[in-house]
């Protein structure tokens, strides 16, 4: 179908300025890029969802993606029901066939009505048989259309059941320096938009396959209208018919084609401006319905700027401004309507009156010059058919006409679609450099040579030049002043977020050649902004080891060594999470990592700020939890731990008892030993423990 596109675009007369031929991309995901840089604005790209102009680079690259996607589509869906899926196609092809059928039997009632009112002879029995026969046709239709529409629903929720667990399976794959690339965020915003293209008959440029093979409908119903025509008997008089009819169909599209056109299909790029306002239009969007900015949007009044600030970019978007409007001048929808008007009343005029079987209307319109017509050998049904006929061809072919262009958007988006099932996590390794996981005796051994890591976007480093070595089954306490990096370095070092440079070794061996998920087994954490599942308590602390998440002692132990059942509403019997105070999602989230901490697979036990709203008393009682956690189970207060921990805290009072202590400041430790060392050191942490006692 894009050949057909490429080959229309080749004719000299639609040919489009010319481009410089490209080589064409070798995978998908280079061709759906390349389709985001039009050539016609140097070092732009189209945003997510953009519609591509239709350029010969354009049609090419979507060509390419057909050939590499679909066969990949077709066995998905196969895969699901092969039987339902052949009777869907066929069908397709049979549903086209229904306009020529029931033309041809209306015409058939037609030229009986007709010879009923020149012979003068009313005998209804034949009349009678075909309005059966009309009616048989009709049920036929109608069952057959129902079968086939619910097979088609069958296989069409299989389809989308199946690319939605693609995607879901894709997406729950991906890591945070994934999902932080900007490309990478189009990529999956055009292929969610793919996916939805699923829900059925999608919005503009939402174009499932399955939209696709109603095409098959559209060719076989253009091939039996074709047949008709064909079978016609030409005289002046009936080809002077056909062309009435053929100009009544085709005229609103010629005028449509004059009149100044207000909105271009092929519309693509868009501004910085329109970018920065579909950005703006979004967060604002975002904004208004985000449960954890409900109390500040509450307690500022943000409301109404929300508002206002949504409102203005969204109408820029919508081309809703005065300035952008140009609306059509009153005089040309009239002459519109009344020439697409007279043009239908011409051919009404020539046909219907008789159709009704109006006897003495005869004398009347014999008046006419468009009846003559009726009066040579070519029935009346028949004239009634072809003329269908004629008008089915036009308004087939203007909708073959937009499925196409329309099917050629739908073609990146499966692009994107097949693109983003390609991606590895970037913080997977390579299969040929990958190792597995072992665990070294007593905890995660853990030496950082200079590592630094800039946040995209950012142009100051968060981390810079971090180098120290943590012996397996040390407590650490990395302390330091706002914002110089210590949730940064927890992480870098439970390998949520990759580093820019340097080394991280884990066990003597470089982190990067780990698989993260083996790692991720190995550690249990609480970070600073911990998550608050729309659940139960249950729920909440069970997420925290999956295989215990239906068991209830297990939930109970960690909920007790958090003591996350305490307080006001300690007693909860469902575990209802609603309206709890800070401090009880912290020891919710505390039970949460306590889940997997006792494990024997855990080594490396990751806590960032995890007693910030608890008061002194509780504090105490959860530091010395994590301490005997580290020790392993049964083992008491005196035997070697077999567990690393690693705590960020701003409570020096609390940081004092680990075995060593981090100080770090912008972005770097710059004091590293036992709190004794560093108290006699003098520097930033001794000035900062004097400060807090
Ligand atoms: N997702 C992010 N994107 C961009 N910059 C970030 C991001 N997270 C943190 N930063 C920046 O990185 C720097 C270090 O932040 P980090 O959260 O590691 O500091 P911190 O020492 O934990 O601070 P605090 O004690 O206040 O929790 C800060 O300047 C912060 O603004």
């Amino acid at each position: 179908m894009v050949t057909i596109f490429i080959q229309l675009l080749d004719r000299p007369e639609l040919a489009l300025p010319p481009t410089s031929p490209k080589p064409l991309p070798g995978s998908v995901y280079d061709a759906w890029l390349a389709s985001r840089s039009p050539s016609t604005r140097i070092g732009g790209y189209t945003t997510a969802g953009a519609q591509r102009p239709l350029t010969r680079d354009n049609l090419r690259l979507a060509q390419r993606i057909a050939e590499l996607c679909v066969p990949r589509m077709l066995q998905i869906f196969w895969s699901q029901h092969p039987f339902r899926a052949f009777v869907m196609v066929a069908f397709s092809f049979v549903r086209g066939t229904f306009p020529v059928f029931k033309g041809y039997t209306h015409a058939l009632i037609i030229n009986e009505i007709q010879s009923l009112l020149s012979s003068g002879h009313y005998t209804w029995s034949h009349l009678v048989r075909l309005f059966g026969a009309e009616f048989i046709r009709l049920a036929a239709e109608k069952s057959l259309d129902s079968f086939a529409t619910n097979n088609e629903l069958l296989v069409q929720n299989s389809a989308r059941f199946v690319v939605e667990y693609h995607q879901m399976e894709q997406r729950v794959r991906l890591d945070i320096p994934t999902l932080s690339d900007p490309t990478i965020r189009d990529l999956l915003a055009e292929s969610d938009l793919f996916v939805s293209s699923f829900q059925g008959a999608g919005g503009f440029g939402l174009l499932s396959p399955f939209d696709l093979i109603r095409i098959f409908s559209l060719i076989s119903e253009l091939a039996s209208h074709i047949f008709v025509l064909s079978t016609i008997s030409y005289s002046p008089l009936s080809t002077l018919a056909l062309l009435i009819s053929f100009l009544s169909a085709t005229y609103p599209f010629v005028q449509n084609s004059m009149l100044p056109r207000t909105y271009r299909f092929d519309t693509p790029v868009y501004s910085d401006d329109e970018i920065r306002l579909t950005e703006k239009q979004e967060q604002m969007r975002q904004l208004s319905l985000s449960d954890t900015h409900r109390p500040e949007v509450m307690l500022f009044g943000l409301g109404p700027w929300i508002l206002q600030t949504w409102a203005t970019a969204r109408q820029t978007v919508l081309g809703l401004h005065s300035s952008q409007q140009s609306l059509q001048s009153p005089c040309s929808i009239f002459s519109h309507l009344n020439m697409a008007e007279i043009i239908t009343a011409l051919q009404n005029v020539s046909i219907h009156p008789i159709y009704l079987g109006e006897p003495t209307f005869t004398v009347r319109i014999n008046k006419l010059p468009f009846v003559l017509m009726l009066q040579t050998s070519t029935s009346l049904g028949s004239l009634a058919l072809y003329r269908s006929s004629v008008q089915s061809i036009v308004y087939t072919i203007s909708t073959l006409i937009i499925t196409l262009q329309m099917a050629v958007q739908g073609i990146f988006l499966m692009g994107a679609f097949c693109a983003s099932m390609e991606i590895e996590p970037f913080l997977q390794p390579k299969k040929d450099t990958q190792v597995k996981y072992k665990s070294g005796s007593g905890g995660m051994k853990i030496e950082a040579r200079n590592i630094s890591y800039t946040y995209p976007g950012c142009s100051e480093p968060a981390l810079r030049n971090v180098s120290f070595t943590l012996e397996a089954g040390e407590t650490l306490a990395v302390v330091g002043y706002n914002g110089s990096g210590k949730s940064t370095l927890g992480k870098v070092l439970s390998r949520i977020i990759d580093f820019h440079s340097g080394e991280l070794l884990i066990n003597g061996t470089d982190v990067r050649r780990y698989d993260p998920a083996e790692l991720h087994r190995a550690t249990t954490a609480v970070f600073q902004g911990f998550c608050k599942y729309n659940g139960t308590v249950a729920e909440n602390v069970g997420v925290g080891y999956i295989p215990d998440l239906d068991r209830p002692t297990a939930l109970r132990k960690a909920v007790h060594l958090a003591e996350a059942g305490m307080g006001a509403c300690g007693t909860r019997a469902p575990w209802v999470s609603h309206g709890l105070s800070g401090g009880e999602w912290q020891r919710i989230a505390l039970a949460r990592a306590f889940m997997r901490a006792h494990q024997p697979e855990v080594h490396f036990l990751l806590f960032d700020e995890p007693t910030s709203a608890l008061d002194a008393h509780a504090q105490n009682k959860i530091f010395q939890t994590i301490d005997s956690m580290a020790r392993g189970p049964g083992a008491d207060a005196d035997a070697s731990k077999v567990k690393t921990v690693l705590f960020i805290t701003h409570r020096l009072s609390v940081a004092r008892r680990a075995d060593k202590i981090a100080m770090m400041e912008r972005g770097t430790i710059t004091e590293f030993g036992t709190h004794d060392e560093l108290l006699k050191r003098g520097g930033s942490y001794a000035a900062l423990y004097h400060a807090s006692v």
